[in-house]
């Protein structure tokens, strides 16, 4: 990867024995969207922390826009741009006089302050309530106006740490492509870490799959699905006109088709999963036993999936004696032969 803005390397952090992060490698590109994905205690606030200088790595090395952020703190903090999931705000102020306070620790000239403050405030919805108390503001418009603080000193990279925390579902998406428009438009790179995988999976440009401060996968989603999904590579979704009834010998019947390792039934509904691209054999099937065929489509996986996949993987292997090959099992990934 040429000139990464962000570049992690070997990086770990030890809390006593716990090993919060686990020499994480990653670099993240100028104007990229990258998601580090992870549950409650991943170690993505402590990977965070590392990258702003605010905590030293036990191992390993952070560079942010070139800077070394555990020897040069200061100049990684003026390029960047950090929204924690807790922002605070000077409650009894307006949400403009916050603002421009923002702005002058930040060093912005007494003749500009007012302008760019309010320009922000437009640009991230909230001109209309600028003049009210911040802490009158809703979870969204605070997420709103942490982002305007956050924007005044221009940072080439901003990081967001779960930034959608708390708002309703059409604030998330109003806050999401603000930051993807924001990124687009001024080319600036975004590392956004959450657990919440639609959202990630709305905004970002890569993934990162982190798990007990492992990084298990990194990739663009449609990258990590090809991946992680080769052993059930193509998927087959046939809907029939109408619901089967003898499910069983059908799934009998289906599975001695070369190839084929799960099969999953809803209704009229029937997925197919192989490991080769037999559908024009399963058409045939159906239309052999009579059956109206209403579609055919190919499974897509989305990150749903991907990020269940690695879950199921990691805790299979911390499990001794786990893992069942049934398939008659009801989910679909544990259905899948082992
Ligand atoms: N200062 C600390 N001292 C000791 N342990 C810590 C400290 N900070 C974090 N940890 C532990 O390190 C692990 C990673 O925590 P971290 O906050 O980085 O995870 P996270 O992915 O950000 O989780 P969340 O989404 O809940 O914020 C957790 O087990 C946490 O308890």
């Amino acid at each position: 990867m040429k000139n990464p803005v962000i570049e992690l390397i070997g990086l770990t952090k030890l809390y006593g024995s716990l090993k919060a992060v686990d020499n994480l490698n990653l670099e993240i590109t100028k104007g990229e969207i990258y998601g580090l994905l992870g549950p409650n205690g991943a170690g993505k606030t402590t990977t965070i922390l590392m990258m702003l200088g605010l905590t030293e790595p036990t191992a390993g090395t952070v560079s942010v826009c070139g800077y070394n952020a555990t020897s040069n703190p200061v100049a990684v903090k003026q390029k960047v741009g950090y929204m924690p999931d807790n922002m605070g705000f000077y409650d009894g102020m307006n949400a403009l006089d916050n603002l421009i306070y923002m702005g002058r620790l930040n060093g912005i000239p007494e003749s500009m302050v007012k302008e760019r403050a309010v320009e922000l405030m437009e640009l991230v919805g909230l001109s209309k309530a600028m003049d009210k108390k911040a802490g009158t503001y809703s979870r969204g418009m605070k997420q709103r106006l942490g982002l305007a603080e956050v924007l005044i000193k221009q940072p080439d990279v901003i990081i967001l740490d779960e930034p959608t925390l708390g708002i309703d579902p059409a604030g998330v998406k109003e806050f999401l492509t603000l930051i993807k428009e924001l990124s687009k438009q001024q080319n600036i790179t975004v590392l956004l870490s959450s657990h919440h995988l639609n959202q990630v999976q709305q905004v970002c440009d890569r993934v990162g799959i982190f798990v007990e401060g492992r990084l298990l996968a990194s990739d663009h989603i449609d990258k990590l699905s090809t991946h992680l999904f080769s052993r059930e590579a193509h998927v087959v979704i046939i809907t029939l006109a109408h619901p089967l009834h003898n499910i069983e010998e059908y799934n009998q019947q289906l599975l001695k088709v070369e190839g084929v390792n799960a099969i999953e039934v809803h209704g009229n509904t029937i997925e197919i999963s192989c490991t080769r691209n037999a559908t024009p054999e399963f058409v045939r099937f159906f239309v052999e036993k009579d059956q109206d065929i209403m579609g055919v489509q190919r499974k897509e996986y989305g990150l749903e999936e991907i990020y269940q996949r690695y879950f199921e993987n990691t805790l299979t292997e911390n499990q001794t004696n786990g893992k069942s090959g049934s398939i008659f099992q009801r989910s679909f990934f544990k259905k899948i032969k082992k």
